[in-house]
């Protein structure tokens, strides 16, 4: 059979890393073909070479055994070649069919256009109204839009990076119906993901990279996902120990009755919401995004303020009106869900960003960087996180996805604080970097510093959390001890379907015992 896709010997240079060696692999017509990799193995770089968007130094791709020469993504979607990224470029005030209708190719009249996406999205079992503003919709229902996107092209080759870290437990099942019903039809997909367990519900094929080569390859379903672990690690992975919480007597963080208004239209406000995390414990927030948590998150990090100081208390003083930077002095580091753009400055080398939130330990003094303080003190994290990069002079934006995390955290980390706000930890980040980061977590807390994780992975969470808390259209459910909940109970409160009316409001002593 001629192969749906091939590619010979693709190498791609970055300075400093080889991103792509000698990279050949094949896929076939109707063929589901994961591609895993640890942070940094040269996954996405290989997509964007494979859809046009990035140009490979050397090497040949064949499409349905045409050489493809001139190589940008126009020539790929012409050839049938798709690509969803893991962060959609969809305009948030224009409805679904106005959206689509700037992205395709012979668009006509947006009526006949939205009957096109109505057939397609009954046919494939995604429900979605074309004319439903994008703001109104969910990440899931965002998602089926660019896929519908990509279908109205009738591809012969989707790719899909990281599908599914934005999606619900429910999502994922009706976005692998919809796969697999593309893939019986012809259609060859590419997926990338760290999520193995899944990798081997839904593909065919693997191709696993370590450090921009191919290092094997595997038939998932017939493969352990410690075997397929092990494959992308090229080792062991780490055991998480997560030994009983230690709780300080008085709280770290305390929430009080806390209400405000979204800012934004599309967000959500919030209800009344009250709870504490102590020192030597972690707490994870649970919920589906959307719920809140961005609010809940800029105002405990003091990105946005609350007039009632006392509605937020950090080791005992009220907090509430204190900005970042003073929140920051009462022992508060803060690793947000956006990488680029808030966690770091993506232009900027990792020495700077370390600057940014370090400054106080010693990389600024008398109002002057000290560079080579700077420069060590990123390199320690670095070194200790196992962050691939060029130095501490490497930029940001240079770094992949996961690497760029790793940093992040470890910058955070680093800072010794009391009180730890971090959302999405593991965002991105590959199986042997998630464990170390979830298990510096524990001992962070071990130590005796107060964590709060907002996480959508529940996973994650019952990994590691002593409590859960779980938000759901801006309200926060009274606290569960991890030990005497289970994935049901939270997925209900998740999705507002307790009915025992669990939410709390407001009152309620959170001391560990409840
Ligand atoms: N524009 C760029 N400039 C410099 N280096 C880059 C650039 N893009 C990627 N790299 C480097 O190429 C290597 C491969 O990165 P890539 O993003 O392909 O990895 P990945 O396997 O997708 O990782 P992740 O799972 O973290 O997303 C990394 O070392 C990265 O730092």
């Amino acid at each position: 059979m001629i192969p749906r896709l091939e590619l010979r010997n693709i190498c791609k240079r970055y300075p400093g890393v080889v991103a792509n060696d000698d990279i050949s692999m094949s896929i076939q017509p109707g063929e589901i073909h994961a591609v895993l990799g640890e942070n940094g193995a040269g996954k996405s770089t290989l997509m964007k070479i494979i859809y046009g968007a990035a140009q490979a130094d050397s090497g040949e791709i064949y499409c349905d055994g045409n050489l493809i020469e001139a190589h940008n993504p126009a020539v790929s979607r012409a050839l049938g070649i798709e690509m969803v990224y893991q962060h959609f470029a969809l305009f948030e005030s224009v409805s679904v069919v106005e959206n689509i209708a700037l992205c395709v190719r012979n668009a006509s009249d947006l009526e006949s256009l939205a009957a096109r996406i109505g057939e397609l999205s009954e046919r494939y079992g995604m429900p979605i109204d074309p004319h439903r503003r994008v703001h109104d919709l969910s990440v899931g229902e965002r998602q089926r839009v660019e896929i519908i996107r990509c279908l109205l092209q009738a591809p012969k080759l989707l790719i899909l990076d990281e599908p599914t870290s934005v999606l619900t437990p429910q999502a994922v099942v009706k976005l692998f119906e919809t796969l697999r019903q593309l893939a019986a039809e012809g259609c060859s997909i590419l997926y990338i993901s760290h999520k193995l367990d899944e990798v081997q519900e839904l593909c065919d094929f693997a191709t696993v990279l370590r450090n921009g080569k191919v290092t094997g390859t595997a038939r998932p379903k017939e493969t352990t996902s410690l075997e397929l672990a092990r494959m992308m690690v090229g080792s062991k992975l780490p055991e998480m120990h997560v030994s009983p919480p230690l709780p300080s007597e008085k709280p770290v963080l305390e929430v009080r009755g806390l209400s405000v208004t979204a800012r934004s239209p599309f967000g959500t406000d919030l209800k009344d919401v009250s709870f504490n995390v102590h020192g030597g414990e972690i707490v994870g927030l649970a919920g589906v995004s959307g719920n809140g948590q961005a609010e809940l998150v800029a105002l405990l990090s003091g990105e946005r303020t609350h007039d009632r100081n006392d509605a937020i208390r950090i080791c005992g003083t009220a907090a509430a009106r204190l900005g970042p930077d003073e929140r920051r002095k009462l022992g508060v580091a803060f690793v947000p869900e956006e990488r680029l753009g808030r966690g770091a400055v993506p232009p900027h080398t990792l020495w700077e960003n370390a600057v940014l939130t370090a400054h106080r330990f010693g990389t600024v003094r008398n109002g002057l960087v000290d560079r080579q303080k700077a420069g060590a003190f990123a390199k320690s994290i670095i070194d200790k996180f196992k962050v691939k990069a060029n130095g501490p002079q490497s930029t940001a934006q240079s770094l992949s996805g996961g690497n760029l995390q790793k940093f992040i955290v470890g910058r955070e980390i680093a800072l010794q604080p009391k009180l730890l706000l971090v959302a999405q930890p593991t965002w991105g980040v590959d199986v042997g970097a998630s464990a170390f980061i979830r298990q510096t977590l524990v001992d962070m807390s071990r130590a005796g510093a107060a964590v709060l994780v907002v996480s959508e992975e529940l996973d994650e969470l019952f990994e590691i959390c002593d409590r859960l808390l779980v938000i759901c259209q801006g309200r926060v459910s009274a606290p569960l001890v991890r030990t005497a909940t289970d994935r049901e109970e939270v997925g209900l409160l998740m999705t507002g379907l307790n009915g025992n009316n669990a939410i709390a409001s407001g009152s309620g002593e959170f001391a560990l015992e409840d």
